[in-house]
């Protein structure tokens, strides 16, 4: 038996157990979106994190209503096959991960379902035509990209840099990260004892007081180029530019160091203004054959290789024969629209933020493919005004998935195909469930990818034809 924090175990056996603080005894038998272990206690539903389908556990009950309960894990009684020792030290407490304890093969089938089911329960699809989940050739050490919340140890005074605890906003101090390349990981130890050094004040979110919030680490896979970029509540930072240059010196894979200013009370990480100290105010990196200039503010997906592997499917689904019009709405920095602008007639990139769409732009001209163009905007202004008519449209939302105006205007535009590429099942499910009504389109295929081994989080694209 598993013993956790706690060590008391006593349970009642009657209903009137039923209330905060509680032990009960349920088997897990399926996981949340969120990557909660599901049980039953006598028909009502307990949701507890950090356990999995297969394990029998005591939980103590936390926030108790009358049909459901939230739990926290007391003690695993018998643990499921698919439980291992997490490769984290503090995978227990951090918030990074929720299934470092889940062996992967039973990841990838846990997302394969979560897909599967979101279809099914919201989008309303009997049997959606969902293909085996793309994984790529590791759940370590994959992220190109980190970025870490700042605090004061008030033990020590040290400053401390990591996650927040699971349900927190208290910061697991770290020195590596295994879901990180490791390249990043000297940089992540030794930076915070020079802000130490340099005596910067920390960012005190709950006073609105200090000046450095975060430590965004961005690395190219291919080419090992990295930045370093410090958040700020504003631009006075006595001595950066004389410690930007010792960093360029000290790690020479590093081309340049950022400060980026968020003066606002906001769980966003990045503000509107970006300045490079010095070297580059990018990294180049190499994807799908093309090259790339990345800022450090700009979105790019955080697992390179298994979203070149979705492109690629993406491409042989589309059967592309060059005379089609393109439309990439939510494009980012380009990075789908470029490798499918080579196979098509004509590309236009859509995408709210300013930064990205430039970057967007010195991406094509780098690769020689002028027929593509971008806009800035919204997806759900910008559509309904464009006078091209597209063959095919490709979508790629953030988490709340598409305006309500997308999808409205897709329908009256009608594009021959569309692609959706989901980073949240939920809301792709209710998207596709607009735009299939009426039989408008069909749902040909769904591939699920997975950006975000040893997280609950799952990709997919779906493919519609008219
Ligand atoms: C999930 S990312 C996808 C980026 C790109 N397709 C890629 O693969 O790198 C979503 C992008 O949509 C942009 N975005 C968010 N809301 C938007 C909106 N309403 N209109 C246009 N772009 C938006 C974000 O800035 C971000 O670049």
């Amino acid at each position: 038996m598993i013993q956790n924090s706690e060590s008391k175990t006593e349970y009642s056996k009657s209903d009137d157990i039923w209330q905060q603080g509680n032990l009960v005894e349920i088997d897990i038998d399926d996981l949340t979106d969120s990557g909660d272990g599901v049980g039953r206690w006598r028909e009502r539903v307990v949701f507890v994190p950090d356990t999995v389908v297969g394990d029998r556990i005591s939980v103590r009950l936390v926030r108790v209503k009358p049909e459901y309960a939230h739990g926290k894990l007391h003690q695993i009684i018998e643990p499921s096959a698919h439980r291992i020792r997490p490769s984290c030290i503090v995978a227990d407490k951090c918030g990074g991960c929720q299934w470092q304890h889940i062996d992967y093969q039973y990841q990838l089938e846990a997302k394969q379902n979560q897909v599967i089911q979101a279809l099914q329960r919201i989008g309303g699809i009997d049997n959606p035509p969902v293909d085996r989940i793309l994984a790529g050739d590791s759940d370590l050490g994959y992220r190109n990209k980190a970025t870490y919340p700042l605090a004061i140890s008030s033990a020590t005074g040290q400053v401390q840099a990591g996650y927040y605890q699971k349900g927190s906003h208290q910061l697991i101090n770290l020195s590596q990260c295994p879901t990180q390349d490791a390249r990043l990981n000297p940089l992540l130890a030794e930076v915070k004892r020079d802000i130490q050094q340099r005596g910067w004040q920390i960012y005190d979110e709950s006073r609105h007081k200090g000046q450095i919030r975060h430590l965004a680490l961005r690395i190219g896979r291919r080419t090992g180029e990295m930045l370093l970029t410090l958040v700020v509540k504003d631009w006075k930072l006595p001595g950066m530019k004389a410690q930007a240059e010792e960093w360029l010196k000290r790690y020479p894979e590093l081309v340049g160091v950022s400060l980026n200013r968020n003066g606002d009370r906001t769980n966003a990480i990045f503000g509107d203004e970006t300045r490079c100290i010095v070297g580059k105010p990018y990294l180049r990196e190499v994807f799908a054959d093309l090259e790339y200039q990345i800022r450090p503010d700009t979105f790019f997906q955080v697992y390179t290789e298994t979203a070149e592997a979705l492109l690629q499917v993406i491409e042989s689904e589309l059967h592309l024969q060059g005379d089609e019009v393109l439309f990439d709405a939510y494009c980012g920095i380009g990075t789908m629209t470029l490798p499918l602008a080579k196979r098509v007639r004509e590309a236009i990139g859509l995408e709210v933020q300013s930064e990205a769409v430039e970057q967007a732009k010195t991406n094509a001209e780098l690769n020689g493919i002028n027929n593509v163009t971008f806009q800035v905007g919204e997806v759900e202004k910008l559509l309904p005004q464009l006078d091209v008519k597209p063959d095919i449209v490709l979508l790629d939302p953030p988490r709340k998935g598409c305006d309500r105006a997308v999808i409205d205007t897709l329908l009256q535009i009608q594009p021959q195909r569309i692609v959706y590429v989901s980073c949240k099942p939920a809301t792709l499910a209710r998207d596709l469930k607009l735009l299939c009504q009426n039989s408008e389109y069909r749902l040909t295929k769904v591939q699920p990818a997975d950006f975000f081994p040893q997280t609950a989080h799952v990709e997919a694209a779906a493919f519609l034809v008219r």
